[in-house]
């Protein structure tokens, strides 16, 4: 069946078109996002949804999302996604990082110039019949010191912008190296010196619990009198009452505000004052950005519900699709690892610890580590997947290392995953061939080559004769048949184990008769989802 995505937002219909294309079924309703009722309602029957900033993403909504796989913001802030949310329940969250930078930008510089000339006041008083030469003296902005708070991808278009506009821009940002810094033409500095030094300061960092309220009645206060701020990033940044405030007081000049603390905006402390420029949340509203935008979202989100391919998600390591064709054996690798050891693990788990030898110490372990862990958890949580399961690693308190380290053995590279839980400690380790078909190369460190099929059995046994005849008589007689067996001892006469790659599953009888055998310790029928032998 073909997935099915919902656009809720006004996305450009270039989206439309290139789901279609990409055999992706669509339903177009631009502006259903406001309504969260009737979105609850039928979100149950997609796998996508498609979405710009209007679309609420809530944990109420997630819950009724049974299908949904993948949520695409067609923009950049995902903060009306509750990504916890969807993590938990395996969605991937995807953004378009750089589509509407330039956009947003040229906004941010567009409401310098309003506020430093008074633009629209101006525009309506002249269309009004007046002529206020003198109400409307502004500021030149060559010269002036321009502050940038976040100096990520907008920010520093925006710097640079500014160096082009004979400004002096210093910007704040914590993640902002040095050598970055020198490269735009611009100074590191600290945010107070930022206040201090700044004749107009320009917001550009998400929101987050540092960000919000970073320009209050404090911060005003710590700049210089007739400071004018713009904000083109998220409403909540600066604290509307107190610039209301220090605007009215005469102590900031004017202000440009493209977002505001509520949204819709149909009240703000800000609005009507002299000198404040808003604009609805235009910054990303060009006919360019929303090209891009809608293009990137739909074929990320396309790539993702057809070949299973991750970029920009928030919430998973990407995988690129340069990478993915050797990646993807190792995937599977992983997930197995982590299916054996979550189904031979019957108590609960304290720690897990992977080790990436060899080429697979170089390859994207965050990817796989995540795959590892889904693997893991499976026998224990249905609806667990790569997303979801580092979180609930997390939640469960199992504490994870991972290492990474130069070839040790006869292979390229292999994967090594042990599971301690209150009682012991299970290592399993495995590779992938050149025909891309994972293997279990060694258990509890016993060296083996299993090829994994959908049903196996795992015996632990001592060492003596008469097992294979056992485990063959045995499954022989119920009809099940052995596609491949595999063998393996720390020592003649010591603690063995046998791994059987069956075309069917073993029947409730034959683990019985297994397990009545003397010399028998453990006897586990385990599923892996990897093709199976008789397909
Ligand atoms: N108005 C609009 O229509 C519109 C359009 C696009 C993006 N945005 C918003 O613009 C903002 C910036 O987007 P971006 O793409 O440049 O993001 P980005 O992630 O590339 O850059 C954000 C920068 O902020 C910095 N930062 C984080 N915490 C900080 C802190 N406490 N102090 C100072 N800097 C901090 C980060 O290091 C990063 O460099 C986001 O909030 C985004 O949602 C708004
Ligand atoms: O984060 C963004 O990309 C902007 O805020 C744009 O939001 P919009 O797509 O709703 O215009």
């Amino acid at each position: 069946m073909a997935p099915r995505v919902l656009v809720s937002d006004k996305l450009s219909k270039t989206a439309v078109q290139i789901f279609k294309d990409r055999g992706v079924e669509v339903d177009y309703m631009p502006d259903l996002g406001k309504d969260k009722d009737q979105l609850a309602e039928i979100i149950g029957n997609y796998d996508g949804l498609a979405i710009r900033s209007a679309t609420k993403v809530t944990e109420k909504l997630i819950e009724k999302a049974t299908r949904l796989r993948v949520v695409g913001r067609a923009g950049i802030g995902v903060d009306n996604v509750d990504i916890p949310a969807a993590s938990r329940r395996g969605i991937i969250v995807m953004n378009t990082p750089f589509g509407n930078s330039i956009t947003t930008a040229e906004h941010a510089i567009a409401l310098m110039f309003a506020v430093a000339r008074q633009l629209p006041a101006a525009d309506v008083s002249t269309q009004a019949g007046k002529w206020e030469k003198n109400r409307f003296m502004g500021v030149e902005i060559t010269g002036k010191t321009l502050g940038v708070i976040g100096c990520g991808n907008i920010g520093s278009i925006v710097a640079s912008r500014g160096v082009g506009l004979k400004m002096r821009v210093v910007a704040f940002d914590p993640f902002l190296s040095v050598e970055r810094a020198a490269e735009l033409g611009i100074e590191k500095v600290e945010l107070d010196e930022l206040f201090a030094r700044a004749d107009f300061i320009t917001l550009h960092t998400p929101m987050t619990d540092r960000t919000r309220g970073i320009v209050d009645a404090a911060a005003i206060a710590k700049m210089k009198d007739g400071v004018r701020i713009v904000n083109c990033a998220r409403g909540g940044l600066v604290v509307e009452k107190d610039l209301a405030e220090a605007i009215k007081s005469g102590k900031v000049a004017g202000a440009g505000f493209d977002v505001f603390e509520v949204e819709p905006a149909t009240e703000s402390p800000l609005f009507g004052l002299e000198n404040v420029v808003c604009t609805p949340h235009l910054g990303a509203s060009t006919t360019e950005a929303q090209e891009n935008v809608a293009l990137q979202v739909a074929e990320q989100m396309a790539d993702y519900l057809v070949h299973g391919a991750v970029s920009n998600a928030i919430n998973m390591p990407s995988i690129t699709a340069e990478e993915a064709p050797k990646l993807t054996p190792f995937v599977k690798l992983a997930e197995c690892l982590g299916a054996f050891a979550g189904q031979a693990t019957e108590e609960a788990i304290k720690s897990v610890e992977i080790t990436y030898d060899g080429a697979t110490a170089g390859m994207n372990t965050r990817a796989l580590t995540s795959a590892a862990l889904a693997g893991l958890l499976r026998s224990q949580v249905a609806s667990v997947n790569m997303v979801s399961a580092p979180l609930m690693v997390k939640e469960r308190g199992i504490k994870l290392t991972e290492s990474r380290r130069d070839k040790t053995g006869v292979f390229d590279g292999y994967i090594q995953l042990t599971v301690t839980t209150e009682k012991q400690t299970r290592s399993v380790a495995g590779t992938c061939f050149s025909d891309g078909k994972p293997r279990f190369i060694q258990i509890k460190g016993i060296n083996l080559d299993a090829e994994i099929g959908r049903y196996m059995l795992y015996t632990t046994n001592n060492d003596a004769p008469g097992i294979i005849g056992l485990l063959g008589t045995t499954f022989g007689k119920a009809g099940v048949n052995i596609a491949n067996f595999q063998l393996g001892r720390d020592r003649p006469g010591g603690n063995a184990i046998a791994l059987l790659y069956l075309d069917s599953p073993v029947p409730e009888e034959v683990l019985k008769s297994v397990l009545a055998h003397k010399e028998i310790e453990s006897a586990k029928p385990l599923e892996f989802d990897v093709a199976d032998a008789a397909a």
